[in-house]
C-alpha cells in the first residue's frame, strides 16, 4: 500500500506537486495519468525518497520509505533509466544489483524467465533495443519480489507485444496481493493496462477512480441519428437532461439519453431513421477534457510553460 498526503514540491516558483493525498492498494493494478509535466516523475521520485518533499507525506506499507530495511524488497521500482554497463550482460547487470542484497544466480535466472530475457541474458544490454532495455529494468525491479512495484512510463518504447505483456504481467503482480503503480501520459496505454486510474495536471489530482467509472462517464455520452423526420424526432424527445443540437438537417446528435429509447419514440410515434448509432465512449478524449486546463506543456514549435 502506497499512501500520499497532502503531498506538495516546489522547485522555485514551479509548483510540480500541489497537495495531492491519494492512496495505491494492493490487487489492483491502478494508473497514474497526466500529460507531459504534470507531477507524475516528481511524485514517484518523493514516493520513493529520492526527493524531499516540501511538504505532507507518504508511507510505504504504512511507513516512510526511507525507514524501509530492505528497499529493494520493500519497493521495486522502476522510476528512471537505470544505469546500465553496455558491457555487461543483462544477467551479470542483475547479478550485480542481486549481490548488494544477498539474493542468489537462481532469482536471477527467474526474473530473467518472467520478463522475457532468458535467451539474451548473456549477450551485452549495450546492444539491447530500447523495449529489451524495459525488460531489463523491469527484471531489476522484480529482483527482490517486492510487495510494491512502482514503475515510470513502463510501456515507453515496448511494441504493441510488449505492451500485452506487460499488461499481462503487472495483472498477474496484482493478482499476487502487491501493490502495483505504473505512470503514463498516454489514456491508450493505461487503458490497456490498469484496472484504476490516478489523474493529475498541473500537480493536482483531477480524478481517483476505477477504470470502468471513467468508461462510464465517458460512456453514452452520444448517440447519432440521421432522420428524415428530425425535426419532428427533436421534439418528441425534449426532456429536461436531453440535449439535441444539428448541425445538418435531418442529422442529429443526442445527449442524456440511450439509443434504445430514441429508437422506441420514433418507432412509437412513426418517425422514420436511418441511422441511429451510440458514439463509442472515447477515454482519450474524457482525459483530454478532464486535463484540458491543466496541460503545462503542448507541443508544437516552442514548447514553452503557458
Ligand atoms: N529538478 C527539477 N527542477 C526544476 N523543476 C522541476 C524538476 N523536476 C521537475 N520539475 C518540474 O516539475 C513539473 C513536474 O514534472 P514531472 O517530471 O514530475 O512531470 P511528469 O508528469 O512526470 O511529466 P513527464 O510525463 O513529462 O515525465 C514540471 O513543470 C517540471 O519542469
Amino acid at each position: 500500500m502506497i499512501e500520499v498526503q497532502n503531498l506538495t514540491k516546489t522547485y522555485g516558483d514551479v509548483v510540480a506537486v500541489d497537495d495531492v493525498t491519494f492512496t495505491v492498494r494492493p490487487g489492483v493494478v491502478t494508473g497514474f495519468l497526466g500529460p507531459n509535466g504534470a507531477g507524475k516523475s516528481t511524485t514517484m521520485r518523493m514516493i520513493l525518497g529520492l526527493d524531499r518533499p516540501t511538504s505532507g507525506t507518504v508511507a510505504v506499507n504504512g511507513r516512510p520509505y526511507q525507514d524501509a530495511v530492505a528497499p529493494i524488497a520493500e519497493v521495486g521500482a522502476l522510476v528512471e533509466a537505470r544505469a546500465v554497463d553496455g558491457r555487461r550482460s543483462a544477467r551479470n547487470h542483475l547479478r550485480a544489483i542481486a549481490a548488494t542484497v544477498g539474493i542468489g544466480d537462481g532469482r536471477v535466472d527467474e526474473v530473467l524467465e518472467l520478463v522475457g530475457l532468458t535467451d539474451v541474458a548473456r549477450k551485452p544490454a549495450g546492444g539491447f533495443s530500447l523495449g529489451m532495455g524495459q525488460r531489463l529494468g523491469i527484471a531489476s525491479a522484480l529482483l527482490a519480489d517486492p510487495d510494491v512495484v512502482m514503475l515510470d512510463e513502463p510501456v515507453n518504447g515496448l511494441d504493441p507485444d510488449g505492451i500485452l505483456w506487460i499488461r499481462g504481467l503487472l495483472k498477474q503482480l496484482a493478482a499476487e496481493g502487491r501493490t502495483v503503480f505504473l505512470s503514463s501520459h498516454l489514456m491508450s496505454e493505461m487503458q490497456m493496462t490498469a484496472e484504476h486510474l490516478i489523474v493529475i495536471g498541473q500537480g493536482r489530482i483531477l480524478a481517483d477512480e476505477p477504470l470502468h467509472a471513467m468508461i462510464d462517464r465517458a460512456a453514452g455520452e452520444r448517440v447519432d441519428v440521421v432522420s428524415p423526420d428530425g425535426g419532428r424526432l427533436a421534439e418528441l424527445l425534449a426532456d429536461d437532461g436531453v440535449v439535441v443540437t444539428s448541425a445538418e438537417p435531418g442529422v442529429l446528435q443526442v445527449t442524456g439519453v440511450a439509443a434504445e429509447r430514441i429508437g422506441d419514440v420514433a418507432a412509437e410515434n412513426g418517425v422514420r431513421l436511418h441511422q441511429l448509432h451510440t458514439v463509442e465512449p472515447s477515454l482519450e478524449q474524457a482525459f483530454m477534457d478532464m486535463t484540458a486546463g491543466a496541460v503545462t506543456y503542448r507541443g508544437g514549435r516552442e514548447d514553452t510553460p503557458r
